[in-house]
């Protein structure tokens, strides 16, 4: 079994999900019945923050507020709390320790916490109100892989429960829905093959590269997060991600032609800002990219989302499949931690 098996696995996974939404979020609707959300706090590390992140437009589409915070921030120095909000508390491990005493305080604050967590025994699934299974089962290497893309799932089908609840989606829209998620997991296996070719093409630059710069704004802000977590951690490589417009302080300033420049971008709102952004980037400084429907150039990975508001997951199937390449590339076993001895200095987990 190989990095790219555990990739190629997540459709199947997730169609499996989708076809059992209802019975998934079954004691999610007991929980939220009556209580009338309009607001969604998620707490969650790394690729679970990335894959709550990913997950809030469509929570904004239905009328539902959501806001994604760290742990250490949540646990350390929040001190205010929405009793009206619902909070969900993501961790794929389910024994994160500052994820875990969130719970706590929550619960002391007369809060109401749902989990996300790939085990629904874990010590964080165990003391929330409701807990969601997130799907994806033991992962087969260390970085979240199958989590992530399972993580997003699980945020998009609490949005859609939520807003069945609220009325702001019919029976039928649900349903709708879960065909457009169906026709993205659809494609996941095309991109995965075009994104290896688009790898072989173009693996001397990447190869170069000292480092690595992700953007992207809304959803693909967060696929640009976890491509820089994924790079960095799998690799491994300096990497560093920007939210779409913040992006611009580094051409200016810092970066230089040892980089190399990944911008995810769809048509629509960005989209002139995006292919500005990667022209400049290309034309003055170094290897840029554009993964999605915006690119036109020779290193651009061009595909047309098969929808909108489903498509960080094609763009994500891109980003894994990046990181396992390099980290091949480098002669990296992805069974094995780099410097494992951290935890005798400092753990996360409970
Ligand atoms: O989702 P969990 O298990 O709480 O872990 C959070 C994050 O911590 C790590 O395990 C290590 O930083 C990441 O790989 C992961 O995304």
């Amino acid at each position: 079994m190989t990095f790219l098996d555990s990739i190629a696995s997540i459709p199947p996974i997730l169609e499996s999900m989708v076809r059992s939404r209802s019975e998934r979020m079954d004691s999610l609707m007991d929980v939220i019945a009556g209580r009338g959300y309009k607001r969604v706090v998620f707490i969650g590390s790394g690729s679970s923050y990335n894959g709550a992140l990913a997950a809030c437009p469509l929570f904004d589409r239905l009328g539902i507020e959501a806001q994604p915070v760290f742990p250490n921030q949540f646990t350390s120095y929040t001190t205010s709390f929405d009793r009206d909000a619902l909070y969900v508390v993501i961790s794929q491990g389910g024994a994160t320790r500052l994820v875990y005493e969130a719970v706590e305080k929550l619960h002391e604050a007369g809060c109401t916490v749902c989990s996300i967590t790939a085990d629904v025994e874990s010590p964080i699934a165990a003391a929330s109100d409701v807990a969601i299974e997130m799907g994806c089962g033991e992962e087969r290497f260390l970085y979240r892989t199958v989590g992530v893309c399972t993580t997003i799932l699980s945020c998009w089908q609490l949005a859609i429960s939520m807003g069945i609840e609220s009325g702001a989606v019919s029976e039928a829209g649900a349903s709708q829905m879960d065909d457009e998620i169906l026709s993205v997991i659809g494609v996941m296996p095309e991109r995965m093959d075009r994104a290896l070719a688009w790898y072989d093409l173009h693996r001397f630059s990447l190869m170069r590269a000292d480092y690595l710069m992700c953007a992207g704004a809304d959803d693909l802000w967060a696929v640009a997060r976890e491509a820089d977590i994924k790079a960095m951690e799998m690799v491994p490589m300096v990497t560093r991600s920007f939210e779409l417009e913040e992006i611009i302080h580094g051409p200016q300033n810092a970066f230089d032609a040892s980089g190399a420049y990944l911008i995810f971008a769809r048509k629509g709102v960005d989209a002139d800002k995006a292919r500005a952004i990667a022209t400049f980037l290309n034309e003055k400084i170094g290897f840029c990219a554009l993964v999605g429907g915006v690119g036109t150039g020779s290193r651009d990975f061009v595909f047309e989302e098969a929808s909108e508001l489903f498509g960080a997951l094609e763009h994500l199937t891109f980003a894994q499949v990046l990181a396992y390449r390099l980290a091949d590339d480098h002669g990296r076993d992805l069974t094995r931690r780099l410097n494992a001895g951290i935890s005798a200095y400092i753990s996360k987990e409970l």
